[in-house]
């Protein structure tokens, strides 16, 4: 038993001298290194009062939930008399909670049950038992006694979907007693990846709400525990109630959420001075959407400090000049801020978030709330102290740079900071983009206020090139436009184009928007055998802008030696000719099928084989699951609390004939090396996904679609990726290629590869997730190398496909498992199965139980 590093054992001792147990302190402390990012500086200062603040309200929120508890038990127990047959109406699902149930991981003890000894083995690397076991697709749980290797086993695949989303509280777990007898009827569905869904087998903090301003969720039988889910960008977070502006240090950006309960009060806050008026409007008087008469835009100085706040003064429509500034990195690549001025030195400024656009069950949320939760972001974001922070200061000192610099001649920002080309969504939205094909002059049509997609009015036609104008109007609930007003969503019939027009010069568009453009009628740009077309038929959003790869590229870092020489005699046929999959014996290259080809002669992959891989990965077995004793994933995360691995789900490979073999390039068993095939498109989903991938053409069973092509990155480099689009707002969409970590011990970071689709992709990054039921199935097919620690992901048809149906794979999301770094999204798969559903579903009724 390694002893705990010297700060832990200091963080105990001054936890101790005022009274707090190790065993309090511990749980909460790993959160907080978690937190943030093991800055030790944060956790010690003022003497722990970070630590210390997070136990107290722990504590506090025990008892808060121990009530809470009680009422909830009363009220199931009348629920339970009343529906005594009560079945889930998943039969899959809660089979494998079963065998959940008797799987050892369900021997794991809680954090806090663990006897005082162990807990310094927490802050050691841990070569104990696993004490949380978690099986995901990616990150599987598995059983202590399956730590074999199987060097031919597959691997786990993982999508990482948007590690900026925000995350939501579960409000099941707010209203929901913990079920400590875990009965199979009383769990969440699982991740069909998972196999085994665990909730509440332990304890946990997984985030100190103390000091991200979030409400204890939940408490188990000897702790805390906090349940978070998580919603992608896009999604307005609305605080219920009780959630005011915090003045804290919150190293990590952890917003609020809009599951929060309503008695709960975020930890640790500060409350702003009342009578700042942080609450108040960012502009006043203006809801009604009569913006084309109203006085906008003049300053009005607050009495606090002077800075200027946007009110309803002056015209507008007058001279506004406008700077849209599209910055993705700073607003993500739906949103973009523009700043408008006229002469007399009025400024207004406009945000644009596109993503709205489409989002059922979108609604007008209220402008106080919207500033208020903005400001807690902030708060949080940027560690910002001053109780006093508001947003409407924040706007207004925008307001007063932007005058600044625009009427000093000197500065030298006004051609480079700021930008007079519309963003790359504008241009999308275009309607007349494509009309004028990148020509001298551009029309863009801007959407969307601060408060959703709003279709911006522009009364007065743009007479200089050089000065782009978008009149536009910020009423703080809608805009009008042609006396319509459009509140919801691109109403397309309502809109008068030509009111909604603003010319910008072709040399302003970046080389993503070209790209975009040059991607109007074949998305592949001539990469693939066939063209994949794009179309959107619910909004003027195009797709996002990315370069198309049809084969995976070494990004940097990853050990990766394709070479010849590695192809030994037993890896190829090199005396076979002709077609093998027609010939009498299959060759060696059938070796690792068991004997057999994975292929039909004509060209689908047979169905035994096919309903195993299906199988595997719907239902995954213990015998199907192995974990490194060092794992890649979890030592690159450089935390003092390292984590035992998770496991990786053992995949059937399929292994193809190459250029070793003696075979023609027609050969049957070279399916997924000759690229796409199928006649496919890229459509916006009408279910909120974004964009999707669809056939065009019916397809049959086990049939090949596409692969998922990517950066090949090494997980070191996806998880510097993984801060950084944080940072940045971009979403990577990584594949773990997990699928043989096991066979070597200690796989150095080069080793432990994974594909990144977000920047240099194929098709398949359009693929959106289906729980359970998809429609594809991926499997890891070896082509140039028999190192498996690279290999193709291959997606295939687990069932016939009609044409025009979406295509989906399960990305093996266990939307219960927030303790799971990946922030997962709000599924609107539509599967029966859908295990977000499900858990919606369980919150909605503990929440009329209560
Ligand atoms: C690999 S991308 C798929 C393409 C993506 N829809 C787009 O527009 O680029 C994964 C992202 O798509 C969205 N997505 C995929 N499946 C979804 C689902 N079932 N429900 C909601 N969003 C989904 C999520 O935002 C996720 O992060």
């Amino acid at each position: 038993m390694a002893p705990p590093s010297p700060q832990v054992s200091k963080a105990f001792r001054a936890m101790a001298a005022i009274g707090i147990s190790e065993q309090q302190v511990k749980p909460v402390l790993k959160n907080l290194l978690r937190l943030y990012n093991r800055d030790w500086s944060l956790i010690e200062a003022e003497e722990y009062r970070a630590l210390a603040d997070a136990i107290f309200e722990a504590e506090d929120a025990k008892v808060a939930a121990e009530k809470k508890k009680c009422n909830n038990y009363d009220q199931e127990d009348m629920e339970a008399e009343s529906h005594p047959h009560h079945e889930p109406e998943l039969p899959l699902t809660r089979l494998r909670s079963r065998s959940q149930d008797e799987s050892p991981s369900q021997k794991k003890k809680s954090l806090d049950d663990e006897p005082v000894d162990n807990i310094e083995e927490d802050f050691s690397v841990p070569h104990r038992p696993l004490k949380r076991l978690r099986l995901q697709n990616h990150e599987c749980q598995v059983s202590p006694s399956s730590n074999t290797c199987n060097p031919t086993s597959g691997g786990s695949l993982l999508i990482k979907p948007k590690v900026e989303a925000e995350e939501l509280l579960d409000t099941r777990s707010a209203q929901q007693p913990q079920n400590t007898s875990h009965s199979p009827e009383s769990r969440p569905p699982v991740s069909p990846h998972s196999g085994i869904k665990d909730k509440g087998k332990q304890p946990l903090i997984s985030k100190p709400l103390a000091l991200q301003g979030k409400s204890l969720s939940e408490r188990s039988s000897n702790g805390v525990r906090f349940k978070e889910t998580a919603v992608e960008p896009g999604i307005i977070l609305m605080p219920k109630q009780n959630v005011n502006s915090l003045a804290l240090i919150t190293p990590k950006d952890e917003p609020f959420t809009d599951d929060m309960a309503q008695d709960e009060v975020p930890i640790a806050m500060i409350h702003p001075d009342e009578s700042d008026n942080v609450h108040r409007p960012l502009l006043t008087e203006g809801a009604t959407g009569k913006q084309h008469d109203e006085p906008v835009a003049s300053q009005e100085r607050e009495s606090r400090n002077d800075t200027p706040v946007l009110s309803n003064e002056g015209s507008m429509n007058d001279g506004l000049a406008t700077i849209p500034e599209g910055s993705p990195s700073n607003l993500g690549e739906s949103s973009c801020l523009e700043v408008a001025s006229s002469p007399s030195g009025e400024v207004k400024l406009s945000l644009s978030c596109s993503s709205a656009i489409g989002r059922p069950g979108f609604h007008m949320p209220n402008l106080d709330a919207i500033l208020k939760l903005t400001e807690e972001k902030c708060l949080h974001t940027y560690k910002i102290i001053d109780p006093k922070f508001s947003l409407k200061n924040l706007l207004g000192h925008m307001c007063e740079s932007f005058l600044e610099l625009a009427t000093n001649s000197n500065d030298e920002s006004q051609d480079g900071s700021i930008n007079v080309a519309p963003n790359l969504d504008s241009l999308q939205r275009s309607p007349a983009w494509d009309a004028v094909g990148g020509n001298k002059e551009t029309l863009c049509m801007q959407s969307c206020a601060l408060n959703g997609p709003v279709i911006m009015d522009c009364p007065s036609p743009v007479t200089d090139p050089e000065v782009p104008r978008i009149p536009f109007t910020l009423n703080g609930n809608c805009a009008q436009v042609s006396g319509t007003v459009v509140s919801n969503g691109f109403s397309e019939d309502n809109v008068d184009e030509s009111l909604s027009l603003v010319v910008v010069q072709n040399s302003d568009l970046t080389p993503d928007d070209l790209r975009t453009i040059h991607d109007i009628n074949d998305i592949a740009r001539g990469e693939e055998r066939v063209k994949i077309s794009w179309v959107n038929e619910r909004s003027r959003d195009r797709p996002p802008s990315f370069f198309y790869i049809s084969k995976n590229l070494v990004f940097k870092d990853a050990d990766l030696k394709i070479c010849l020489s590695s192809i030994e005699e037993k890896n190829c046929c090199a005396t076979c000719f002709g077609d093998c999959v027609s010939a009498s014996i299959p060759c060696a290259c059938a070796y690792q099928t068991g004997g057999k080809f994975a292929y039909t002669p004509e060209g689908l992959i047979k169905d035994d084989l096919l309903e195993e891989c299906i199988s595997m990965t719907r239902n995954p077995q213990p015998h199907h699951l192995f974990y490194c004793k060092n794992c890649p994933l979890e030592r690159i995360k450089n935390d003092d609390c390292l984590e035992p691995c998770k496991g990786h789900l053992r995949r059937n490979f399929i292994k193809e004939c190459w250029v070793k073999c003696g075979c023609h390039g027609q050969c049957g068993n070279r399916v997924v090396q000759r690229g796409l095939n199928c006649n496919l498109q890229v459509f916006f989903t009408s279910e909120g996904k974004g964009w999707g991938l669809r056939t065009l053409d019916g397809l049959p069973k086990g049939a090949f679609v596409c692969e998922f092509v990517g950066e090949i990155l090494t997980n070191k480099e996806r998880h510097q990726r993984k801060i950084q689009s944080t940072r940045s707002g971009r979403r990577p969409y990584p594949v773990l290629l997990d699928a043989d970590w096991g066979s070597k011990a200690n796989l150095r970071d080069e080793e432990a590869l994974c594909l990144d689709a977000t920047k240099y992709g194929n098709v398949a990054r359009f693929i959106n997730h289906r729980c359970l039921d998809a429609n594809l199935v991926p499997i890891p097919v070896d082509v140039e190398t028999p190192d498996r620690r690279f290999y193709h992901v291959a997606f295939f048809t687990t069932r016939k496909v009609d044409a025009l149906e979406e295509l989906t794979w399960d990305y093996g999301i266990d939307f219960d498992d927030h303790d799971d770094p990946v922030k997962v999204f709000n599924c609107q798969c539509g599967s029966k199965f859908c295990r977000s559903m499900t858990r919606s579903n369980r919150s909605r009724s503990a929440s009329l139980a209560r």
